[in-house]
C-alpha cells in the first residue's frame, strides 16, 4: 500500500535510474565545530553551557526525564557490543529541514535531550530551496494573475491600470521570506534547547555520529533527516544560468521569454503559474503520455482545461529530454528529444531557458552507512513503516530512524515532520505508526489542486483486489456562494469512498483555497471518521468549506 502511494506522489519516472549523476545542491565546505558546539560537551559532562537560566532549567529537567525514557525503553532496542554505554544526548538528529526540525520540537517537549546536526543553513531544503521561496513567488504570480484578467475584474466592478512588477523586487520577497522563516525555526528550536550542532554529520557506528571533522557525539538515538536535491537525468548540463533547477528558478535571476519545463509535476507545474503570469511562454517537456500525471486522471484534466490551455503553454508528452544543452555564444538552449517508449529521436527544441523539474535524489552520500551495514536503495535509506531503518541482511539496526525525503515515502515537508514526530513517539513509549494515507498533498497553482488518500484508478484497483465496491461523488464551487462572491466559480471537489461502510478511499479538489480545504478530509481519514457522521457536522456560512459539506452530503451511504 505504502509503496503505491508513494509512486503516485513522486513519480517513478522521476526516480533516479542507477547510474544517473545528479547534481548536488549542498556541497558542504567543511564548518568548523563552532563555540555553542564545543559548550554542549561541556553540558554533557555536567556544567551548563547556555546563558539562559530558562535553557539551564529546561536541560536539567530534560536530563532527568530522559534517564526515565532511557529505562522505560528496555531490552527492545537493544545496543551491540561496540554501542557507548553513557551518551552525551537522548536523540541527535541529522539534518536541520523541516523533518528534523519537527521532531527536535516534538523531542525536548518530550524530555528529550536533542542535539541536531546540520551541514549547510537551518531550514533544508523546504525553507530555503523549495516550499516556502517557491509559495513567495506564487503568492505574487496569483496577485499578477487576477490584476491582468480584465474579464474577472470587471465582473466585480473593478478597474484597474496596466498591472507591471519589478523582478528583483519579486525576488527579494522570496529570499527574505526565507530568511524570515529560517530564522524563525532557528529560534524556536534554541529556545526550546535544541542544541544546534553544525557540520556535516557522519554515523560512525551505532549510537556514534562524527561532526564535521574529528568531534564526535553519542546518542541513544539517532535519525537521519539528510533530505534530497534536484536530481538532473545524465546528460542534461545544468548551468545556472540557461538551464536550471528549482534551487537556481526559486532566485529569480532572470525571466525568460521563454522556457521549457522539463517535467510537469509539482514543480513543473508551479513554477509554470509563476512564468506565465510574469509573461514568460512556457513549452512542458513530460516523459509520461499525460501532463501532471501523478493526480487523480478527471482532476488532470480539469487542471489542463483551466492551467495549461488558456495560458501560453504548449508541450510535449510520451518524450523524454535526453540531451540539453545551455545557450552559449548567442546560440539558445537546445533540447534533445526521444520518444520515450521506440526512444526513437523525435525532435531538437531551441529555448532562451530550460528548467529540470525530473523530480529530486536523496541526499545520502558520505553518511557512513557502510559503518553499519546500511545499503540504499537508488540512494533511498530502506526503513519499515516505524521509519527504522533496515539493514543489508533486512534487519532493523538498533536506535537507528530515517524519516523525510532521504526515506522516498513521500517526499513532502509535512510528510518529512510527521515521520519525526512519530519516531520520537515511539522513543517515549507511545507505539505509532504513521497513516501515510491520511497525509494530503497540495499544488500550490491558480486555483490550487489538492488531494489526499487514493486517486480513482488506484481505489478501483485496491476494491478489485480485496473484494468491495467504490462510489464517487462530486460537487462543483460553481454552486458555492462565497466561490461566486469571488468570482472563482471554476473548482471541483471529488470523494471516492465505500458505499458499504461509508470509508473515506480517496478526497480531490480543484478550486479556489483547494489546499486548505483538504484537511477536513485528512482529518477524517488520519482519525477513521466515517462519511455517515461527516454528514451531520456543521459548517459556516458562505464559507468555502461547504464544498466539503455538500460533497460529503452527496455520499450514498447504505449504513
Ligand atoms: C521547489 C520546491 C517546492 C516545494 N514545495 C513544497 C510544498 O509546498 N509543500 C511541501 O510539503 N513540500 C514541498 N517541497 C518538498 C519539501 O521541500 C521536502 O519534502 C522537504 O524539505 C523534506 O524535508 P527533509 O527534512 O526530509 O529534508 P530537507 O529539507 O532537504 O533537509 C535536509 C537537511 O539535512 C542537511 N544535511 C544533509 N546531509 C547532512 C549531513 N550528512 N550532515 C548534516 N546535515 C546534513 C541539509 O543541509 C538540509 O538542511 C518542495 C520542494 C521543492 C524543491
Ligand atoms: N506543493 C508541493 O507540495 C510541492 C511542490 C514542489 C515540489 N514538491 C515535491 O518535490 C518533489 C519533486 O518535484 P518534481 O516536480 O521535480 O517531481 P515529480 O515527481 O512531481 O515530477 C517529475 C516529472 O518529471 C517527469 N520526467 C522525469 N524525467 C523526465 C525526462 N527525462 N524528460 C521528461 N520528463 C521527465 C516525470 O514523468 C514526472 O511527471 C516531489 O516529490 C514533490 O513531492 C512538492
Amino acid at each position: 500500500m505504502q509503496a503505491s502511494l508513494s509512486l503516485s506522489v513522486s513519480n517513478p519516472a522521476a526516480i533516479p535510474r542507477s547510474g544517473h549523476g545528479f547534481e548536488s545542491s549542498l556541497p558542504f565546505p567543511s564548518k568548523p565545530v563552532n563555540l555553542r558546539f564545543c559548550g554542549l560537551r561541556r553540558e554533557a559532562l555536567g556544567f551548563s553551557s547556555t546563558s539562559s537560566s530558562i535553557s539551564a532549567y529546561r536541560s536539567n529537567r530534560n536530563a532527568a526525564r530522559s534517564k526515565k525514557v532511557w529505562a522505560s525503553l528496555g531490552s527492545d532496542n537493544g545496543s551491540s557490543s561496540s554501542a557507548p554505554k553513557s551518551f552525551d544526548y537522548d536523540l541527535i538528529i541529522i539534518g536541520a529541514g523541516v523533518g528534523g526540525h519537527g521532531a527536535a520540537l516534538h523531542a525536548v517537549e518530550k524530555g528529550l535531550k536533542t542535539a541536531i546536526v546540520e551541514g549547510d543553513v537551518v531550514g533544508g531544503t523546504c525553507v530555503n530551496r523549495g516550499c516556502v521561496p517557491s509559495k513567495a513567488l506564487l503568492a505574487v504570480s496569483g496577485r499578477m494573475r487576477e490584476l491582468q484578467n480584465e474579464h474577472h475584474l470587471k465582473a466585480l466592478g473593478l478597474q484597474v491600470s496596466a498591472a507591471s512588477y519589478d523582478r528583483q523586487g519579486v525576488a527579494d520577497h522570496a529570499n527574505n521570506l526565507a530568511t524570515k522563516i529560517r530564522s524563525n525555526l532557528t529560534n524556536s528550536m534554541k529556545a526550546l534547547g535544541v542544541d544546534i550542532l553544525t557540520g556535516f554529520g557522519t554515523v560512525l557506528g551505532p549510537q556514534k555520529v562524527k561532526v564535521g571533522k574529528d568531534t564526535v557525539v553519542t546518542a541513544k538515538d539517532i535519525i537521519i533527516a539528510t533530505g534530497s536535491v534536484p536530481f538532473v537525468p545524465k546528460g542534461i548540463e545544468v548551468d545556472g544560468k540557461t538551464v536550471i533547477t528549482s534551487d537556481h528558478a526559486l532566485k529569480l535571476e532572470s525571466v525568460p521569454d521563454w522556457i521549457a519545463i522539463v517535467g510537469s509535476g509539482y514543480i513543473g507545474l508551479e513554477f509554470s503559474d509563476v512564468y506565465t503570469a510574469l509573461g514568460s511562454e512556457v513549452t512542458f517537456v513530460e516523459a509520461l503520455d499525460q501532463l501532471m500525471p501523478g493526480f487523480d486522471p478527471e482532476i488532470g484534466k480539469l487542471a489542463q482545461r483551466v492551467l495549461i490551455n488558456p495560458r501560453k503553454i504548449d508541450y510535449h508528452t510520451g518524450v523524454f529530454a535526453t540531451k540539453i544543452t545551455p545557450a552559449k555564444d548567442g546560440k539558445p538552449v537546445t533540447i534533445e528529444l526521444i520518444d520515450a517508449k521506440t526512444k526513437e529521436p523525435k525532435e531538437t527544441l531551441e529555448v532562451d531557458a530550460a528548467l529540470i523539474a525530473t523530480g529530486r535524489a536523496p541526499f545520502t552520500n558520505g553518511l557512513g552507512l557502510e559503518n553499519i551495514n546500511v545499503a540504499t536503495q537508488r540512494g533511498f535509506i530502506p526503513v519499515d513503516d516505524r521509519m527504522r531503518v533496515i539493514d543489508s541482511n533486512g534487519d532493523r539496526v538498533p536506535h537507528l530512524f530515517c524519516i523525510g525525503d532521504a526515506n522516498g515515502k513521500m517526499m513532502l515537508a509535512h510528510a518529512a515532520s510527521a515521520q519525526g514526530i512519530s519516531v520520537v513517539e515511539q522513543l517515549t513509549g507511545r507505539d505509532h505508526v504513521l497513516n501515510h494515507l491520511s497525509i494530503p498533498a497540495a499544488c500550490f497553482t491558480h486555483p490550487e489542486i489538492s488531494m489526499v488518500g487514493l486517486t480513482e484508478p488506484q481505489a478501483r484497483e485496491k476494491a478489485e483486489l480485496e473484494g468491495f465496491e467504490v462510489a464517487v461523488a462530486k460537487t462543483s464551487f460553481k454552486a458555492n456562494t462565497k466561490a461566486l462572491a469571488e468570482n472563482e466559480g471554476e473548482g471541483l471537489a471529488k470523494l471516492i469512498y465505500r458505499p458499504d461502510n461509508g470509508e473515506i478511499l480517496g478526497v480531490h479538489i480543484f478550486g479556489l483555497h483547494a489546499a486548505d480545504l483538504i484537511h477536513e478530509a485528512s482529518n477524517a481519514i488520519a482519525l477513521g471518521t466515517r462519511i455517515q457522521d461527516l454528514k451531520l457536522a456543521v459548517h459556516a456560512h458562505p464559507t468555502l468549506s461547504e464544498v466539503l459539506d455538500e460533497l460529503f452530503k452527496s455520499a450514498k451511504v447504505s449504513f
